[in-house]
């Protein structure tokens, strides 16, 4: 099974959203990420189907998803960044009706919606109105019904925007267990959503791809270049000028800097083992990361 890219753009009168972007991509996860407005959301509706590329063009399995149109619905599960869910259903009347869109039929439907809902923890809520669900819940009542058709290709947007960290570790354990066998992307610009559950991480910058491959091989880049230490206060803006700073707070009556440079500044720093973090940052040049 192969998702393959070639050469995609998308442009937007004068903004060049995705720029003649190639990959190829077999089962397993995919980690996109990048900050906010680097292209992911309008790379993954491309994927989708959902936007038609200015240039360029997208394969399953050797086939344009074009030409395949409905057959590419078929294998295709999409849980985009704000579900339209519908307040007033209860989750298992929501699940009735996307399954009667997908064109399952009923019997076969409530049966699925009822292994679903318990995969994703919601039996015990099904009758409960969404309107009354958690952010959490609305999250993984969106994957339920992404999974109704048991899609080959599985495309998160932001899953876990508005989570707290416990249902963040959730719902990636939930993903992982769920992605056998399948293509799954997920995007997201929080790296610990996908450092430990993705084979592959996408770097995404500007349209394009920046950095591509494991955890492992992405934070080897970095080996020697990652440094830590402690420095005085009327120092911090001269290495905060300097050097790419991943992390710094006060700690007794110092700062506590950690940075990545080429070379050891004073031998008062040590090297330390890089992080996906430190790879982010590298890339970002920016300190906002959850
Ligand atoms: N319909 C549109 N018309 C014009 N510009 C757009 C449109 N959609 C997206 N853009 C621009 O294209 C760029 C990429 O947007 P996109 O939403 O794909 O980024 P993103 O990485 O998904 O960011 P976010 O995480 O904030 O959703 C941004 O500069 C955005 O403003």
């Amino acid at each position: 099974m192969e998702l393959v890219v070639s050469n995609l753009s998308k442009q937007f009168k004068n903004k060049l959203a995705v720029s003649n972007l190639t990959m190829a991509l077999q089962e397993g996860v995919y980690g996109l990420l990048g900050a906010n407005g680097v292209g992911k959301t309008t790379l993954i509706q491309m994927l989708c189907g959902i936007l038609s590329p200015t240039a360029g063009e997208i394969k399953f399995n050797g086939k344009n998803i074009i030409d395949l149109g409905e057959d590419y619905r078929d294998i295709l599960g999409y849980v985009p960044q704000d579900f339209g869910y519908f307040p007033e259903f209860t989750a298992q009347k929501f699940m009735l009706y996307i399954a009667a869109v997908k064109g399952l039929q009923p019997r076969y439907a409530r049966k699925l919606t009822h292994k679903l809902l318990g995969e994703v923890n919601l039996l015990e809520n099904k009758d409960k109105k969404i309107k009354t669900y958690s952010g959490g819940m609305k999250r993984r009542l969106g994957i339920a019904q992404a999974l109704l058709n048991n899609p080959k290709v599985l495309i998160l947007d932001e899953p876990t925007a508005g989570l707290d960290p416990k249902e963040r570790a959730y719902f990636r354990g939930m993903i992982s267990d769920l992605s056998k066998d399948k293509i799954v992307i997920f995007s997201t610009h929080i790296v610990s959503d996908v450092e430990y559950i993705a084979d592959e991480i996408i770097f995404m910058n500007s349209g394009m791809i920046e950095l591509r491959g494991s955890v492992g091989e992405l934070t080897k880049t970095l080996r020697g270049r990652v440094w830590e230490g402690y420095i005085l206060e009327k120092d911090a803006a001269e290495y905060g000028g300097k050097y790419n700073l991943v992390n710094s707070h006060y700690a007794n009556e110092k700062i506590y800097i950690r940075f990545i440079s080429d070379n050891i500044p004073s031998p008062v720093f040590k090297s330390v083992e890089p992080t996906l973090e430190d790879v982010y940052i590298n890339i970002f040049s920016s300190r906002e990361i959850s």
